[in-house]
């Protein structure tokens, strides 16, 4: 059983990131979690996702798969308190305001790690516990990870927030 609850949240980070940079497998896994949230994105009308660092799951193809099997994606664009504005991906950059990811029937997040419960570790300015508190009540919320980073217990706080799902490169799995 992996449990991490009694870790502070800063090491597991440091840990979780060091980890990513060392990853060999990069790219067969970002082709198969492209490719399961590419078929999750499919016919959507609006899709919230991101576009990921060099090193985070999905890679650099994963917006552009994303964008083209639905209407409309949303990525983030961070405010000076860290919290979440979002614009159109490859869109003419005008910020729609922080509650535009209310209209996302998708939304993929950025995690380091997420538990059997459903709680994610971010990177930990509490940008995603902002942003996840306005999604729909009929939307998915969906974490991209790579092998291993779906544990069994991560520290949990009165402020984070659940996902309802993870996807690695071994499937999709219902939280
Ligand atoms: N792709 C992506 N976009 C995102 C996030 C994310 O986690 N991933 N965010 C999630 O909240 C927000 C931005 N928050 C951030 C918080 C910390 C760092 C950070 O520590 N950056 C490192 C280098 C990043 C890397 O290459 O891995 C640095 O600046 O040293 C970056 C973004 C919104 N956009
Ligand atoms: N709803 C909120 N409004 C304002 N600040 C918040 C909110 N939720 C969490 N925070 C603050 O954000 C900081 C980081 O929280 P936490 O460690 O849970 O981040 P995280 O979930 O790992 O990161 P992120 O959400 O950016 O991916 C904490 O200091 C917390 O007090």
């Amino acid at each position: 059983m992996s449990d991490f609850s009694q870790q502070p949240k800063q090491r597991l980070r440091a840990e979780l990131l060091a980890a990513r940079r060392a990853r060999a497998d990069r790219a067969k896994a970002d082709a198969a979690i492209v490719e399961l949230l590419a078929t999750l994105a499919a016919g959507k009308r609006t899709v919230g996702a991101y576009v990921p660092f060099s090193t985070e799951p999905g890679g650099a193809v994963m917006p552009d798969a994303l964008a083209a099997v639905c209407d409309r994606l949303l990525v983030p664009v961070v405010r000076p308190d860290l919290d979440l504005d979002w614009e159109i991906y490859d869109g003419d950059g005008i910020p729609l305001g922080v509650r535009a990811i209310a209209e996302a029937d998708l939304v993929i997040v950025p995690a380091l790690a997420v538990d059997r419960s459903g709680i994610r570790l971010g990177r930990g300015g509490g940008s995603y516990d902002r942003a996840l508190a306005r999604v729909g009540a009929g939307a998915l919320t969906v974490a991209a990870l790579y092998s291993g980073e779906f544990v069994d217990v991560l520290p949990a706080e009165a402020h984070d927030l659940r996902v309802d799902a993870v996807v690695t490169p071994e499937g999709v799995t219902r939280l």
